[in-house]
């Protein structure tokens, strides 16, 4: 039938057209036969991309080449959240050559995250970010293929186990304690909070890794500058790239953010490198220094050693695998992790009604004559509501991290081409008036009544992620986040200086931070000061 279609067309297009098949010379045959294959070629086309482009998320028109990069500004969480009341809860822009879609509505995260959560589990790594996970051999920028389900297992099962986060919790007991002690030398003064809170994290975190931040190994130490190294790293994986936007540029590097963030790969490289090779060869000696203790209990650099060894194990890993996976633990658990230390003590400080009842129950559940210790922290009810109402109007990611969907696809009607970027824009459902009451609002007691958690479960709040990309340093980041916080309310009083000015915006980047830093002067608040000694 088709054929004979086919046929009755092919004859009537000759005779109808004959004037146009009449052929003078060679070059006028090759010419036509080309114009009459293309010309409907490119009206085929043409009518494809009508039709794709129809049915794509409305949004704003952009330039040619760059599309609509040169109207965003910086503040990347805002605009989109105002973008959303002009276009609606689905909105696409071209940036450079490719197309990114925001979604922002609870619904929208479920069709993305819950619906078709497999289709949307690839990630599209900034180029920065391919640098810094060793071509993208670590998890966070892995696509949704084996390697990074075996990383996800092995980090889940293996290294942030239950088992392991209680074996480890003397690593961070010492680290806090710590803290406690270099906060109390400086009574009186000035304290910049971000600045105590990333210190007493990645000492958390590196004690955790390799056992070591015993101040007297320089390749275990890692000192202030890392702080520097550090921001450094999550400043270029937020900045805005010519070369993602125009991967034509990207051999140039016209703003030199490639080159900036190989400086930085190279130089926790030789922290990780230094580690490896001295636990290697600690192990060749079967000295024990630290990193397996008495009961048998092993530092996460162990553990993955051990994972190495294992060759013929699917959850074996090799030296490039192991330093991506520690690139990322020490990335995603330090930046946010002080970050919210930082804007929950910046909320807590700013409003005294909250800061009495946070302490009021402190000294209730610990009592003026001891320090918190890790098991006291679930009894802490009242701080763990003030945590998570400051995780909702600041959280540290607040676009997550951007997904790529493998196939095209439908999301609220609306085509998502396949590789589109996409963005769950978390802080504006997290403000969102249809999903809470007074939504601008410091009001803790909304995380009281009912059961609320990070698990991405609930959509109205996702601090952390949904779905199968959901962080997964959960228990870790609230166990940190939790024990530093109760221990520096319960140990010391703390003031705003009479100088300085407060406020409580924020400046987007990959991690989401204070504008300001907070500095805030502490007081002892503990009657014996032995407490204070580690
Ligand atoms: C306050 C603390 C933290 C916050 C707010 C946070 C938040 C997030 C968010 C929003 C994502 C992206 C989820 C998505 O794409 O849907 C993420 C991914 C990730 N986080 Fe965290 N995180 C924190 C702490 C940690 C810790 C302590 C670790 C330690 C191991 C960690 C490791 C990771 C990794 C490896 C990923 C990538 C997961 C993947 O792509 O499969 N995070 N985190």
């Amino acid at each position: 039938m088709i054929s004979k279609i086919g046929y009755l067309s092919y004859l009537k297009m000759t005779t109808l057209w004959s004037w146009w098949w009449e052929v003078n010379n060679h070059q006028d045959n090759i010419a036509r036969t080309i114009l009459t294959i293309s010309v409907p070629s490119l009206v085929l086309l043409w009518y494809k991309w009508l039709n794709t482009t129809n049915s794509l998320p409305p949004g704003p028109y952009g330039l040619p080449v760059v599309g609509y990069l040169p109207f965003l500004g910086p503040n990347l969480h805002e605009i989109f959240t105002d973008m959303a009341h002009k276009y609606g809860p689905i909105f696409s822009l071209r940036l450079g050559t490719k197309l990114h879609v925001v979604v922002n509505s609870m619904d929208l995260v479920k069709a993305v995250a819950r619906d078709l959560d497999h289709t949307f589990a690839n990630r599209s790594p900034p180029l920065t970010g391919l640098i810094i996970s060793y071509g993208g051999s670590d998890m966070a920028w892995s696509n949704n293929n084996t390697h990074w389900r075996n990383m996800r297992k092995l980090l889940a099962t293996q290294v942030l186990s239950n088992a392991n986060l209680k074996a480890s919790h003397r690593f961070r007991t010492h680290e806090v304690r710590r803290t406690m002690n270099e906060v109390y030398n400086k009574i009186g003064e000035k304290v910049d909070i971000n600045e105590i809170a990333f210190t007493t994290e990645i000492n958390v975190v590196t004690s955790m890794l390799w056992g070591g931040n015993k101040g007297d190994d320089e390749s275990s130490y890692i000192g202030g500058w890392f702080r520097e190294v550090e921001y450094k790293i999550i400043e270029l994986l937020g900045a805005p790239n010519i070369s993602d936007f125009i991967p034509v540029l990207a051999w140039f590097d016209l703003q030199k953010r490639q080159k900036d963030m190989q400086m930085q790969l190279k130089y926790l490289d030789k922290i990780f490198q230094d580690n490896i090779d001295k636990r290697i060869k600690i192990n060749s000696n079967k000295i024990n220094d630290g990193a397996v203790d008495e009961d048998g209990k092993r530092d996460f650099l162990q553990i993955l050693l051990e994972l190495k060894d294992k060759k013929d194990s699917p959850a074996s890993i090799n030296i490039v695998q192991i330093k991506a996976l520690l690139m990322d633990i020490i990335t995603a658990a330090t930046d946010t992790t002080s970050t919210m230390v930082e804007w929950v003590m910046a909320e807590i400080l700013s409003k005294p009604g909250v800061m009495r009842k946070v302490q009021d129950e402190l000294t209730e559940v610990i009592g003026m004559d001891n320090i918190v210790e890790e098991s006291d922290l679930h009894k802490l009810t009242y701080l763990d509501a003030v945590i998570k109402e400051t995780f909702r109007l600041h959280p540290p990611l607040p676009l997550l991290i951007h997904r790529r969907p493998d196939e095209s696809c439908k999301v609220g009607g609306y085509t998502i081409p396949k590789n589109t970027m996409v963005y769950m824009n978390v802080w504006a459902i997290h403000r969102d008036p249809n999903n809470w009451s007074n939504p601008l609002e410091f009001k803790p007691e909304r995380f009281l009544n009912g059961k609320w958690d990070y698990n991405g479960s609930n959509l109205k709040f996702l601090p952390f992620g949904s779905g199968r990309r959901i962080c997964p340093g959960i228990a870790l980041g609230d166990k940190m986040l939790m024990y530093t916080i109760a221990s520096l309310l319960h140990s010391f009083e703390w003031n705003l200086p009479k100088d300085d000015e407060f406020e409580l915006s924020d400046e987007f980047g990959f991690v989401t931070k204070k504008r300001k830093s907070l500095v805030a002067i502490p007081s002892q608040r503990l009657s014996d000061e032995t407490l204070y000694m580690v």
